[in-house]
């Protein structure tokens, strides 16, 4: 009763109806802190709104040697820790209890949902964070403690967990058809309470191996089908002697991996049936993997109905690559299928060692060029350009690409025409291409690489072979892949054999040297893959960092569950509002930004900016001036220039300018321009400058003021999904969400998407979903 009443005094809930205070109590916790305790360290990723109800609480900046700076100390009926739930950021500032203090604090689901329905709290809410934000923005300590919060957190990537508020337990299943590999997690620790393997299913020696922090253990059984070997596992996890779980119901989620989701999934999902008819039309397409990954799903749940199920899909990192990546160059009419094309797989492991690689080098992902070379049972090169997936080496299927323990990877197309002539079948090719080809077929030996290096040390001569033109395989889709990402920053070693084999990365490094990728053969040699997760393999001399990481996929589809489950909460409640909140759709043809000193070397020593027509985003203007571009194919003239000033120059236009100026460019946020392509510009009188960088193709974003955001229940860098009514009807993937207090709402688009939605004035969006979050 008392929490009511002091809930309602707080100012900023003035407004809330009675139930809306109940709903707000519902899901209130309260937490007692000791003088001095910390309550939310700098780096932290902020998940709710605090009030302080007892006591006083301390809120300070730090610069980077440690000194703090005390900026704000709260007392009863004061909040903090509102700018997370608008930007999701890690916390720029320590807060300390100053005295033993009581605090309330509330979810951010809870905060935005009540804001959806009290429009009049929403503003009131939306003035103090709008006055907060305008001053941090100003501040320059401010702005350098929010640089660092990347840098200070242990967990930027959640790849612990951090976003469990209430530890649950996950279980992670890859279901396969002889195997089963499964592993239990309380998202409260880093590692498994346990895990094992089913080996030879279907086989009368099938064998059951668990792995706990108690203990292992070998057991052997016939298990004859899947089925069978799922409901082994249940009995061992399930164990009352061994204590992992009391029963069945405590496990709340399973995460499946899933290897194809076909054009269908963009992310990680909660099952329903729609989910597995999805998942069920896209088995063609991975024989080998997906109809078992099915069945995992299938029968689990029914063996624990209680727990939500999530299908983690292989597919889902690269489902925006580049139409010149995932295009193949077919018939026409095989060409209108959008479901013939590149999907690439591994996902979920290129996924989190680009993660890994990033918190263990304390830079941002979108700053980086990756290649992640997934060398394991099945192996894929994987390009990453700023966080996104640009080019994989696996195709429709996961036969492309590398030399893999049984398939055969890259042959040429014809081959299998010649061998259909002359009477091979399906099946046949099936089985030749999938399970007896590779390092199996080569060597005559094993499709394991362990014995393959071991007969070559025996003098086996095919297997000296293999291991060359494995290595040979890999090294040209690196060379490839520097080439597509224009430049390299990290070299990824992951899997059982990237991360096992000292002898297959000197190998795949030789002849890199003159292209600074340098390994340090000490280093490589000596990792001790056991005891450390990411290991620094690179010579000091080297441009390219070369790391060796731990594949961790399990604790990947841990977290993608947990994120899946986060969403699919948060949008539940919120989808109808959503679909009736539309948001105006406009094309954002090509256009420039300058800096002041551009400018007068483009337009003459003096000039400046003459304003022409405002924009839709307050303070933004068309200006009157405008530069030709000249690339080094043709050009395109009269590109309107958008004031204000900028601090660096941008040039942002379509895939078919692209194309008209010879430039291919990467679809990059607005201001992310590190290693794009330069132009030349042309300003009056014949005045040319070059830049050297900042051509992009602009990722398809929405604009929101913060109570727009708050309305939909989103944070500044969701990605979502929006369906634009037309007489097209078209769903985008992949639209970035932009929060600031002076946006507003708006959609933008470029004039290839607005062709293919048959653009026109007043057209609308409502937002389909959210799937999932842009990294920092
Ligand atoms: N230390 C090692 N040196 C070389 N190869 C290794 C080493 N450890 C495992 N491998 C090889 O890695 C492959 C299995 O990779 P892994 O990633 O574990 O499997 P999967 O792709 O099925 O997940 C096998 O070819 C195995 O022989
Ligand atoms: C898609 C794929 O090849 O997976 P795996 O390496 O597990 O066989
Ligand atoms: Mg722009």
């Amino acid at each position: 009763m008392e929490l009511v009443k002091f809930l309602s005094s707080v100012k900023q809930f003035e407004d809330l109806t009675k139930e809306e205070i109940d709903y707000l109590l519902q899901n209130a916790e309260t937490v007692e802190y000791k003088q001095g305790a910390d309550i939310k360290r700098h780096g932290e990723i902020g998940r709710f709104l605090w009030i302080v109800y007892d006591g006083k609480v301390d809120i300070s900046i730090s610069d980077d040697d440690g000194n703090k700076e005390s900026i704000a100390s709260l007392a009863r009926g004061e909040i903090f820790g509102e700018m997370s739930i608008i930007t999701g950021e890690p916390s720029g500032v320590d807060v300390v209890a100053a005295d033993n203090s009581l605090l309330v604090r509330l979810p951010r689901e809870t905060i935005s949902e009540i804001f959806a329905k009290n429009p009049k709290s929403l503003s009131r809410f939306v003035q103090m964070i709008t006055k907060r934000l305008v001053k941090r923005q100003t501040e320059t300590t401010w702005s350098a403690s929010r640089e660092t919060a990347i840098k200070v957190n242990n967990d930027p990537y959640d790849l612990e967990f951090s976003s469990a508020v209430d530890p649950i337990k996950i279980l992670v299943v890859n279901c396969r058809n002889t195997s089963l590999k499964y592993t239990l997690f309380n998202t409260a620790y880093s590692v498994p309470l346990v895990d094992g393997i089913i080996e030879k299913i279907g086989s009368p020696d099938s064998s059951h191996v668990i792995h706990s922090p108690l203990g292992g253990m070998e057991q052997h059984e016939s298990l004859q089908d899947i089925a069978s070997a799922l409901k082994s596992m249940i009995t061992a996890i399930a164990d009352p002697k061994k204590g992992y779980l009391k029963n069945i119901e405590e496990i709340k989620a399973v995460g499946h991996r899933v290897v194809h989701g076909g054009d269908r999934f963009f992310n990680s999902i909660v099952v329903n049936d729609e989910v597995i008819a999805g998942i069920r039309s896209c088995n063609k397409m991975a024989p080998m993997h997906n109809p078992y990954n099915l069945m995992g799903i299938e029968v689990l749940e029914k063996l624990i109905p209680s727990a939500v199920h999530v299908a983690v899909f292989d597919t889902a990192f690269h489902r925006n690559m580049p139409e010149h990546a995932y295009r193949y160059a077919l018939s026409k009419s095989l060409n209108e299928d959008e479901t013939i094309r590149r999907y690439g797989f591994h996902g979920t492991n290129h996924n989190f060692v680009m993660l890994k690689a990033a918190e263990f080098l304390k830079r941002r992902v979108k700053e980086l060029k990756i290649i992640s070379c997934h060398l394991g049972h099945g192996s894929s090169v994987c390009a990453i350009d700023h966080g996104r997936s640009i080019d994989v080496s696996m195709g429709m299927t996961p036969l492309e690409g590398l030399i893999m323990g049984t398939r055969s990877g890259d042959v040429d197309p014809g081959l299998l025409l010649y061998l259909t002539q002359i009477g091979y079948t399906t099946e046949e090719l099936n089985r030749i291409l999938n399970t007896e080809s590779g390092l199996k077929g080569l060597t005559g030996v094993s499709g394991y690489m362990t014995d393959v290096l071991k007969a070559a040390e025996e003098g086996n001569v095919m297997a000296e072979t293999a291991i060359r033109m494995f290595c040979y395989r890999v090294k040209k889709y690196i060379g490839a892949y520097t080439a597509a990402l224009g430049g390299l920053d990290v070299l990824i070693f992951t899997g059982g054999i990237g991360a096992g084999s000292y002898e297959i990365r000197a190998r795949v490094c030789q002849g890199f040297e003159g292209f600074g990728t340098i390994i340090d053969s000490d280093l490589n040699k000596m990792n001790k893959p056991l005891t450390m997760q990411v290991e620094d393999v690179s010579d000091e001399k080297s441009k390219v960092k070369i790391l060796v990481i731990q594949p961790d996929e399990k604790k990947m589809i841990a977290r993608e569950t947990l994120h899946a489950m986060g969403r699919f909460h948060s949008s539940k409640n919120r989808i109808e509002d959503y679909k009736n909140m539309p948001i105006p759709v406009n094309v954002s043809a090509h256009h420039v930004h300058l800096n002041p000193a551009a400018f007068e070397k483009l337009f003459g020593a003096g000039k400046t900016l003459r304003e022409r027509a405002p924009l839709s985003q307050p303070g933004q203007f068309a200006a009157e001036e405008t530069v030709n571009l000249i690339g080094p194919k043709g050009r395109v003239d009269k590109v309107r220039i958008l004031g204000p000033f900028r601090k660096e120059c941008q040039v942002e236009i379509s895939r078919t300018e692209e194309f008209k100026l010879g430039i291919d460019a990467p679809v990059r946020d607005s201001g992310d321009i590190e290693g794009t392509p330069g132009i030349t510009l042309e300003g009056t009188e014949g005045r040319l400058l070059k830049i050297e960088k900042g051509v992009i193709c602009a990722r398809r974003h929405v604009h929101m003021s913060t109570e727009d955001a708050l309305r939909f229940g989103l944070r500044d860098r969701d990605v979502v999904l929006v369906k634009i009514k037309s007489s097209r009807e078209l769903t985008f993937g992949d639209v970035l969400v932009r929060v600031n207090p002076e946006y507003r709402l708006d959609m933008h688009i470029d004039t290839d998407e607005g062709n293919a939605v048959q653009h026109t004035v007043g057209m609308q969006g409502y937002i389909e979903g959210i799937q999932s979050r842009a990294f920092m």
